[in-house]
């Protein structure tokens, strides 16, 4: 296993400079740590907190150095309780150490004096489960987000906030019609618009990267095209699909033709599916890191 872990800026410089930093040392794909049970039976590990510590250290030895950053999906360990959660505090821990950088899917959203707690567990320096990013969800108000945005910009973190997501049901709550507030509108301000919700969420985001930090990320799935305005935003993408829900690397290509910089695709299942040997999952990561490089270059 490969570690250069200087490659990667530690918290202190901006998340879009660690970014680009990991990108370019290693490319723009995103591998999650789904320990679906379906993939720990496969994989022939118990269906349990054993398991799923098992799966992620096979994980770890496969991806860490070899891919810019690592998704752990939270609800495949909390459904184990205080031994999962001490696994993903072990995994998140070790990755990080070695470099790469960790984006906890974790979905949090919560008025604003209780999005300061969430934000102080994924993002507060010291925190056992402190990541380098973290996702989000923003149906309580953009503006309820605000705590951990403002952790994450003072230390060099990102949060990737749910835009148009890649799930089938999204579309309809995504779609739906807003009157943008004139500050985050693209628009003038004397100009009162409608947008769909998810373009409300991009225009906040654009508007709060105003400082060049690229601190807020969105999450705008491959699986179709999203019908969003991205020309005003230029932080970083987290675009899962890839693989298992149906997306390729050409339709990455073709949605995402003008807002390539920092894009992010994310697979999971596609890749773990070649575990548990840790050589086949290395070997899987790696084609579909040099697809997408040579895809979207
Ligand atoms: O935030 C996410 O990561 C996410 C957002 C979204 O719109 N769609 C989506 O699939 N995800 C996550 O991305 C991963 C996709 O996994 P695969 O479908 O196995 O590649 C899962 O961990 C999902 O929870």
């Amino acid at each position: 296993m490969s570690d250069d872990r200087g490659a990667v800026p530690a918290p202190g410089h901006s998340w879009g400079h660690r970014l680009r930093s990991a990108i370019g040392a290693r490319g723009r794909l995103c591998v999650g740590i789904d320990p679906h049970p379906s993939l720990l039976r496969a994989w022939g590990l118990p269906e349990s907190a054993e398991g799923v510590e098992a799966f992620s250290e096979i994980c770890v030895e496969a991806f860490v150095g070899e891919v810019a950053l690592v998704k752990p999906q939270v609800a495949f360990f909390e459904v184990y309780g205080s031994a999962g959660y001490a696994v993903l505090e072990r995994t998140i821990s070790v990755v990080r150490s070695a470099g790469t950088l960790v984006v906890a899917d974790a979905k949090r959203g919560d008025i604003g004096s209780t999005m300061a707690a969430y934000a102080q567990s994924w993002l507060g320096e010291g925190s056992p489960l402190v990541s380098d990013a973290v996702t989000a969800s923003p149906y309580l108000g953009f503006g309820a987000l605000d705590p951990a945005l403002s952790l994450a910009s003072e230390t060099g973190r990102g949060v990737f906030v749910l835009a148009r997501t890649s799930n089938p049901e999204g579309g309809g709550l995504q779609g739906a019609r807003v009157t943008e507030s004139s500050e985050s509108s693209q628009l003038s301000a004397s100009t009162p618009h409608e947008v769909s919700v998810a373009q409300s969420v991009v225009d906040d985001a654009a508007a709060y990267n105003r400082d060049g930090n690229d601190t807020v990320g969105l999450v705008v799935g491959a699986t179709r095209g999203h019908g969003l305005n991205l020309s005003e935003f230029s932080g970083p993408i987290l675009a899962p699909g890839l693989g298992a829900q149906g997306a390729t690397v050409a339709d990455l290509a073709e949605i995402f033709y003008d807002s390539r910089e920092l894009l992010l695709p994310n697979t999971s299942r596609d890749v773990l599916r070649h575990g548990p040997s840790v050589s086949a999952l290395r070997e899987a990561a790696e084609r579909v890191r040099d697809e997408v490089e040579a895809g979207l270059a």
